[in-house]
C-alpha cells in the first residue's frame, strides 16, 4: 500500500496477522504479527525464528496465501498474493503429509498431475527426479506406513520440489525428527538449494538449525509479535567455527534474555533488514 515495489521474490508491506473476522476496533488492533515490513530476495534460505506462539506459522501461512492480511499487503513477485497456489509448496513438521494410499511415487505423479499440465509419463520422470535427488528412490514403491519419520519428510520434500515452486515453505520440517536424522536432513537441505537454487522460507526453534540453514535469519518477538532483528548468516559454513558461536550468542540473547549483547556483534551479523 503506497510502498514500491523492490523487485525481491516476497515483499511484505506493514502486515498485521489475525485470526479473527473483523479484528480491527476502531483504532485497537488485536493481532497475531503486528506491522511486519521485510522483504526475502529470490534463491535466499530466509529462516524465521522466535518464541513459542510468537506467530511464525502465521506469517509462513500468510505468505502461503492461506491467511489474508487483515492490514498491509504481502506481494508475490510483485503481486499481491489472494490465495494458495503451487508456485508456494508447503513442507509440515507432521509426518502423515503423504496420502496414506498412494505409493510415495504415486503421492508425487498425482501432485504433479493436478498441479500441472504434464502427462503421466513426464511427472513420472519428473517424481523419480526428484526422489533421487533426496536420497529416497529406493523406497518409491512403498506406502508411507512403511517409512521411517525420516524417509517420511524426504518423500514431501520430493513432492515439493517436484512441483519447482518459486518458494519452498518449511514449517520446522525436521522437528519430529530424531538428532542424527535431522543432522543429516540439514546437510541435504543446504545441498538441494546449492542444486536447485529455489527460494526457502523456513520455520524453526532451533537457534543452531537457523544459523545453519539461513542466509537470513529473522528474529520475532512475542508480546507483541514484532520483527526484532534480521540477521545476516550468509557467511556460516559451520557448526564448529567461531563465528558460529557469536551469532549463537547474539540469537540466544535476542530470544532468550531479549535484550541486545553487548559484544560487537554487529559487523558479523550485519542489519540485512532487507
Ligand atoms: N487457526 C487459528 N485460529 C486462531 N488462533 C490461532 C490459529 N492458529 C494459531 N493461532 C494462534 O496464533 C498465535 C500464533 O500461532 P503460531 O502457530 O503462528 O505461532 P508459532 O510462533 O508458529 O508457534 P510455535 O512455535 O509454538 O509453533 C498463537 O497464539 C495461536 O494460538
Amino acid at each position: 500500500m503506497g510502498q514500491q515495489y523492490d523487485g525481491s521474490i516476497v515483499q511484505i508491506n506493514g502486515v498485521y496477522l489475525d485470526y479473527a473476522q473483523g479484528g480491527v476496533r476502531g483504532d485497537r488492533i488485536s493481532a497475531i504479527v503486528e506491522d511486519a515490513s521485510f522483504s526475502i530476495q529470490r534463491g535466499e534460505k530466509f529462516v524465521i525464528i522466535g518464541p513459542s506462539g510468537c506467530g511464525k506459522t502465521t506469517l509462513l501461512k500468510a505468505i502461503g496465501g492461506f491467511l489474508l492480511p487483515l492490514r498491509g499487503e504481502i506481494l508475490l513477485n510483485g503481486s499481491a498474493i489472494k490465495k494458495p497456489g503451487p508456485d508456494r509448496a508447503v513442507v509440515f513438521q507432521d509426518f502423515e503429509q503423504l496420502f496414506a494410499w498412494r505409493t510415495v511415487l504415486g503421492n508425487i505423479v498425482y501432485a504433479l498431475q493436478v498441479t500441472r499440465k504434464i502427462s503421466k509419463r513426464q511427472a513420472i520422470e519428473k517424481a523419480r527426479y526428484y526422489l533421487e535427488l533426496v536420497q529416497v528412490a529406493a523406497a518409491a514403491d512403498k506406502y508411507p506406513h512403511q517409512l521411517s519419520g525420516g524417509m517420511k519428510q524426504r518423500a514431501a520434500i520430493a513432492r515439493a520440489l517436484a512441483l519447482e515452486p518459486d518458494i519452498l515453505l518449511m514449517d520446522e520440517p525436521f522437528g519430529a525428527l530424531d538428532a542424527i536424522t535431522r543432522g543429516e536432513l540439514q546437510i541435504e537441505l543446504n545441498e538441494i538449494w546449492k542444486r536447485t537454487g529455489v527460494t526457502i522460507v523456513l520455520v524453526t526453534h532451533s537457534i543452531e538449525e537457523a544459523i545453519f540453514l539461513g542466509s537470513r535469519v529473522l528474529v520475532m518477538s512475542s508480546s507483541p509479535a514484532l520483527i526484532r532483528e534480521i540477521v545476516d548468516t550468509s557467511r556460516i559454513e559451520d557448526f564448529g567455527d567461531e563465528a558460529f558461536s557469536q551469532l549463537s550468542r547474539h540469537l540466544h540473547s535476542l530470544l532468550i534474555r531479549q535484550k541486545p549483547v553487548t559484544e560487537p556483534v554487529a559487523e558479523l551479523a550485519g542489519n540485512a533488514a532487507n
